[in-house]
């Protein structure tokens, strides 16, 4: 696949403006170098407060007040080019406003100008390809907060943006519907498409994954998810995850605890079906 930059945002800060005389305003981001290629899945990682949604849509073309540097996008479809990439939020009604899931895209297309007669179809075939073809018609109140949040994904898709960014999607879910959802990103991006996810559950994270660490509004990793947990590649002994305080998920530390007793695990086991199967391996 050829190597082309959709998002590249060169030295960008947000200094929202005082909200009261005398007080100094907050630097949400500083001097973010930060370049997604098309096909990459990104994850974005955070604690509360670190940035990320402010990220997100400084990237996705909002016009923030304070934001200084220079952003390109090139990741707006031709028809809707000059306004901002849609954005998945955490609150799965959060931006829904048809009354069905295919009214819900259509409006969505429709104020983003798209040709009236093709507006139908494109959002249908966006709504059947995240699996929600049967329920399309269904009032948007009966379904369950992965499917709304599915709702959303078909919109950004039907937007037909080569980057779709989701921004904690998962927070409010249960865990199978966040498997659910997760698992749909994720085979649209074995399709094809880039993805920005930006999310706080390490557990959320595979094998391959380019991880971006914010604090503090600035970048303090960038680079891939077992670079991130590799224990070696650091003087002091300790992984990147470590240093920078998050808590790995309970398979990588496992993984940590093996390599203690001389027994190396690669690639590091994301997830627990994937520690069972090293396990597997080593018990022959
Ligand atoms: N327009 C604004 N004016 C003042 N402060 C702001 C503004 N936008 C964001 N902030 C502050 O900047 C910090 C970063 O906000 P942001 O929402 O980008 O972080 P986040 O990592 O997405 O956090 P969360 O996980 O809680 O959503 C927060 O402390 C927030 O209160």
């Amino acid at each position: 696949m050829e190597h082309r930059a959709l998002i590249e945002m060169k030295r960008v800060s947000v200094t929202p403006p005082a909200q009261a005389a005398g007080r100094k305003p907050p630097t949400v981001l500083k001097d973010i170098d930060f370049t997604v290629y098309n096909g990459q899945w990104v994850t974005l990682l955070g604690r509360n407060g670190s940035g990320k949604s402010t990220l997100a849509k400084a990237a996705a073309g909002f016009r923030l007040s304070g934001l200084k540097g220079r952003i390109a996008n090139a990741s707006r479809s031709a028809e809707a080019s000059g306004k901002p990439v849609p954005i998945v939020m955490q609150q799965p009604e959060a931006a829904l406003l048809g009354a069905t899931p295919l009214e819900d895209v259509v409006l969505l297309l429709e104020q983003n100008e798209l040709a009236a007669e093709s507006i139908i179809g494109i959002a249908e075939r966006a709504l059947r390809k995240v699996g929600l073809g049967e329920r399309m018609h269904q009032p948007i109140g009966t379904l369950s907060g992965g499917q709304k949040q599915l709702v959303a994904i078909a919109g950004c898709l039907a937007m037909d943006s080569p980057l779709l960014m989701l921004d904690e999607a998962t927070s409010m879910l249960d865990p199978g519907a966040s498997r659910s959802v997760l698992e749909q990103a994720r085979s649209l991006h074995l399709e094809g498409i880039a993805v920005l996810w930006i999310t706080q559950k390490l557990e959320e994270l595979r094998e391959g994954d380019r991880i971006v660490v914010l604090e503090d509004g600035r970048i303090v990793y960038d680079g891939y998810a077992d670079g991130f947990y590799e224990r070696t590649l650091r003087a002091d002994g300790g992984s990147i995850c470590e240093r920078l305080g998050f808590e790995a998920p309970y398979p990588v530390r496992v993984a940590w605890e093996l390599e203690q007793l001389g027994l190396s695990v690669r690639p590091f086991p994301y997830t627990e079906e994937m520690l069972a199967e090293a396990v597997k391996r080593y018990g022959r």
